[in-house]
């Protein structure tokens, strides 16, 4: 089933573009305003970052590459940053954008160990800068609230992203259950009416597929003689039986009441009728055994093999009166293409 609650692969596409937009203005401003302000290289690197996050819109393909490829692109401009001070040494203030983009990028786990890195590197770079004679930050006190807020924002988004995975994750188990049951039977646990229809659309039902309709004979009188959950139970059993006779691709579902669909998968009608004649020698050589009563029952069936440009409301129809033709000749017995002139 499709991912409904994680980002999918267009929400990713965006959102990467949207990152890439906002990564190449926003450098180029910084750029313009860098080298008005006299610092050439930072002006250079920058105007290089604008070209990385450009990418994205003139490379179509490989959008994870591209994305790690401007991440660790922001890695390194941040690194510098911390090393050159930035403008007026405020350079290292750009760190905080870092951590819900690396999250989303990598995702929770890798998204952890690459914070992880890169705070240890920015912290070793903080610590060291004033030794290699590079920028001489007026006293630790700025550098330590940086590095204090960049780990706070880290360890909170990396909490929220937790929390959205977890959430997701449940969501996702909720929509695939609800999907299940909106699919099924509960009392037989076959397909619904309505989920048989959706799959008869699908290759493979189309002209060949043998479409059967097959309804219990006389089931008023499991009801009436031994109660509705015996009745229930006599659901059951048949609908077994049909799921046990029926291929791996082939569509069973409860048509309704007492009645149930079998579309056997693009075959022979020689084997589609076998198959029918199979379920209801099993009915007939199997009881089902229940409140010490022994229950046999039996089926009658219209079938019909769908033929080129037929429709699937057609094929049911031809099948429902072909059921009505079993039941009032004299019930228990299939009607198949070749009992009838074609009606
Ligand atoms: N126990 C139970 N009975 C059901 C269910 N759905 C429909 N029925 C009953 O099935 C019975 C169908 O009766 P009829 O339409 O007369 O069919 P029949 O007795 O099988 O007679 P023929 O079809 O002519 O062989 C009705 O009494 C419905 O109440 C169900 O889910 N459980």
């Amino acid at each position: 089933m499709k991912d409904t609650f994680n980002a999918t692969d267009a929400d990713k596409a965006l959102f990467l573009r949207v990152f890439a937009a906002i990564g190449a203005c926003t450098s180029l401003i910084m750029a313009i305003n860098s080298y008005l302000d006299g610092y050439l290289l930072l002006s250079l690197l920058l105007a290089s970052a604008v070209l990385v996050f450009a990418l994205p819109f003139v490379i179509t393909k490989h959008d994870a590459f591209l994305a790690v490829l401007m991440l660790y692109s922001l890695y390194a401009l941040m690194s510098y940053l911390v090393v050159s001070g930035g403008s007026h040494g405020t350079g290292p203030l750009w760190l905080f954008i870092v951590s819900p983009v690396t999250f989303f990028i990598r995702g929770l786990k890798q998204g952890a160990v690459d914070l992880i890195l890169l705070a240890l590197v920015v912290l070793l770079l903080f610590i060291f800068t004033p030794n290699l004679g590079l920028y001489q930050y007026d006293n630790y006190h700025f550098p330590a609230r940086v590095m204090l807020c960049f780990a706070i924002l880290c360890v909170l988004a990396g909490f929220y992203e937790y929390y959205r995975n977890k959430y997701s994750r449940a969501l996702m188990q909720q929509l695939q259950i609800n999907e299940q049951l909106a699919r099924t039977d509960a009392m037989t646990g076959l397909s619904n009416r309505r989920y048989a229809l959706e799959c008869l659309t699908q290759p493979g039902f189309g002209a060949g597929a043998v479409y059967m309709l097959l309804d219990a004979d006389n089931f008023k009188q499991f009801n009436d003689g031994y109660g509705h959950q015996v009745g229930d139970q006599v659901l059951r059993f048949i609908a077994a039986t049909l799921k046990d006779h029926a291929g791996p691709d082939d569509i069973v579902a409860r048509w309704g009441g007492e009645e149930f669909l079998l579309v056997v998968h693009n075959t022979a009608a020689r084997s589609a009728k076998r198959v029918a004649t199979q379920i209801m020698q099993h009915l007939q050589d199997n009881a089902l055994h229940t409140d010490g009563h022994s229950l046999h029952m039996t089926l009658s069936i219209g079938a019909h093999q769908r033929q080129f440009g037929e429709s699937i409301d057609h094929c049911l129809n031809i099948a429902d009166k072909r059921l009505y033709l079993a039941k009032s000749s004299g019930k228990n017995r299939v009607v198949f293409d070749d009992d009838v002139a074609m009606d």
